[in-house]
């Protein structure tokens, strides 16, 4: 079976409640015939240009071949090494895909000077860099794309042939880099970011790094009859069902991987469903968690929890079931499934699962912030050469750091979570993850981690336009050695602190408060972070 879940406690209340309606009302086989109206007239018009990922498996089969020759035309070049600079939704999908099958694929997915320049220092004399913007006009990507164009220059190599650019057909991107000479892959534009990973956007980065990515396409075709039926054993329909009909509304989703095979899926799953669900002050809060995670000791009664494990069983509602949703399943298949039953929480929470609007404000804050160079504000004080500034509600109250968060969680309201963003190398400081952990435990309330800029691109919608119950802790670094962005009038660094301090200006906009803690030397303030919080 390509796709099992099973459900008990709440979400099977949930799934008993809210699907007879979902089958009687033909939404799957709505979905599937991409009928924009199901999410009603203020979505319609949207909604009616963002259903083509129904058919992405059947559009992408011809993608397949002319990926694989390009990829053995890159190996007969002496191409190694695949980068893909893209956000969001033009990243998410390449990253679970060739990690679940080992494929090795550097996604350069920030803004940190210090990881992009690694990036540039790996095997740049055999890397071929994939660029993936749907509207082609994202600053990170286009950032990234400059660089590594005046690198391959720099080292004598022709971009034309290292540089291979996934764009909507008429974006900006599409036109510059037909003028430029790069191979360019389009993608429908009746496929929204976070939809697109059955489209050329998951599939040219995954396949040039090796990936067999027919099979995922036929992994996915073997479970696309059951979601496009009206019947009461359609996966998409449970799946959307279980997450967004509980009652009363658990709007936190834990996603924890509990023997899958498949390597990261939370990360995408939580740009699909934070990006579609979270705005009109609704949404559901994706909590991406380790087994041992703190909230699954005990869970919150506002939080869902759904495992992702080896196999779910061949029943929905197994006797005894623990309150939970189990799914299992291959890539291919999860990967649809989640796409539909986000489509049917969408409906089921009354709001437009396919726009972003929210999304837009921090870039607007960032891009004002570049514009007119303000002086930085002064730091409130520095704990240990942290430097600490944050929302008057939280730095008024506060002499140092362990003050600082403290006042930080107790601004949590009851149903509260934590975002901690760190706007730091992910590559080189993976270890400011494990704060995750601690303040779930400190807080006593679901905590989500992001790193930044990335996750702007996927909880960011979230924080601004969902529920205004989150508190937020920043982190950022000060950096030494800067690099520049060729013909920009900003650098990584200062585009990096741009877009924390727009997004910090955002959400204190939003009446939510922000701490943030600036780090000058990130390898040694770990510790004073995690003996602040005691
Ligand atoms: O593919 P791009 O146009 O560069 O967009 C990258 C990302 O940007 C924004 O954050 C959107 O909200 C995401 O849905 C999208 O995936």
């Amino acid at each position: 079976m390509s796709f099992r879940i099973s459900v008990g406690g709440a979400a099977a209340d949930a799934v008993r409640s809210a699907l007879p309606k979902l089958v009687a009302d033909r939404i799957a086989s709505g979905i599937t015939a991409q009928d924009g109206a199901l999410w009603g007239p203020a979505a319609e018009d949207e909604a009616s240009k963002r259903l083509g990922w129904t058919e992405a498996v059947a559009v992408s089969r011809p993608l397949v071949g002319e990926i694989v020759a390009l990829r053995d035309d890159l190996r007969a070049a002496g191409v190694d090494h695949i980068v893909l600079a893209g956000m969001g939704g033009s990243s998410l999908a390449p990253e679970v895909i060739t990690r679940t099958v080992g494929a090795h694929l550097t996604v350069l997915d920030s803004t940190d000077p210090g990881q992009v320049r690694a990036a540039l220092a790996d095997r740049l004399a055999t890397s071929a860099l994939v660029v993936s913007s749907k509207s082609g006009s994202t600053v990170e990507t286009d950032s990234q794309r400059r660089v590594y164009e005046q690198a391959f220059r720099d080292a004598g190599i022709d971009p034309v042939g290292r540089i291979i650019v996934v764009t909507d057909p008429g974006s900006p991107l599409d036109a510059s880099a037909r003028e430029a000479g790069y191979r360019v892959f389009n993608a429908g534009p009746n496929v929204g970011g976070r939809y697109s990973a059955l489209t050329a956007f998951g599939l040219v980065p995954s396949g040039l790094a090796g990936v067999d990515i027919a099979e995922i396409l036929d992994e996915a075709e073997t479970i696309e009859l059951s979601l496009a039926v009206d019947t009461d054993e359609n996966p998409g329909l449970i799946l959307g069902a279980a997450i967004a009909a509980t009652s009363p509304r658990r709007d936190k989703l834990a996603i924890v991987a509990d023997g899958t095979h498949i390597v990261g899926f939370a990360d995408w799953a939580e740009q699909l469903i934070a990006e579609s669900t979270g705005k009109e002050g609704t949404g559901i809060l994706p909590v991406v968690l380790e087994l041992g995670a703190p909230e699954l000791a005990a869970p919150p009664a506002d939080l869902q929890v759904v495992r992702l494990v080896d196999d779910a069983g061949d029943e929905v509602f197994p006797h005894g079931a623990p309150d939970e949703i189990r799914v299992s399943g291959t890539l291919g298949a999860q990967l649809l499934v989640w796409e539909y039953a986000t489509a049917v929480a969408g409906l089921l929470l009354g709001i437009n699962p396919f726009d972003q609007p929210d999304v837009e404000s921090a870039k607007i804050a960032a891009r004002g912030l570049l514009d007119q160079r303000p002086a930085p504000e002064p730091a409130a004080f520095v704990s240990n050469g942290i430097e600490v500034r944050g929302t008057p509600d939280v730095i008024g109250a506060s002499s140092d750091l362990a003050s600082a968060l403290e006042v930080l969680f107790e601004e949590l309201p009851a149903d509260g979570y934590v975002s901690i963003q760190a706007y730091l190398d992910r590559v080189d400081h993976p270890e400011f993850a494990k704060l995750r952990d601690l303040i779930a435990a400190r807080s006593g309330r679901p905590v989500t981690f992001g790193w930044g800029p990335r996750f702007l691109h996927s909880t960011g919608q979230f924080h601004k336009g969902g529920p205004a119950v989150g508190v937020f802790l920043q982190l950022t670094a000060r950096t030494d050695e800067d690099l520049e962005i060729p013909e920009r009038p900003f650098t990584f660094g200062e585009l990096i602190a741009a877009q924390a301090s727009g997004d910090a200006s955002v959400l204190a906009a939003h009446g939510r408060p922000v701490l943030t803690l600036t780090l000058t030397d990130p390898a040694t303030q770990l510790a004073s972070i995690v003996d602040a919080l005691g």
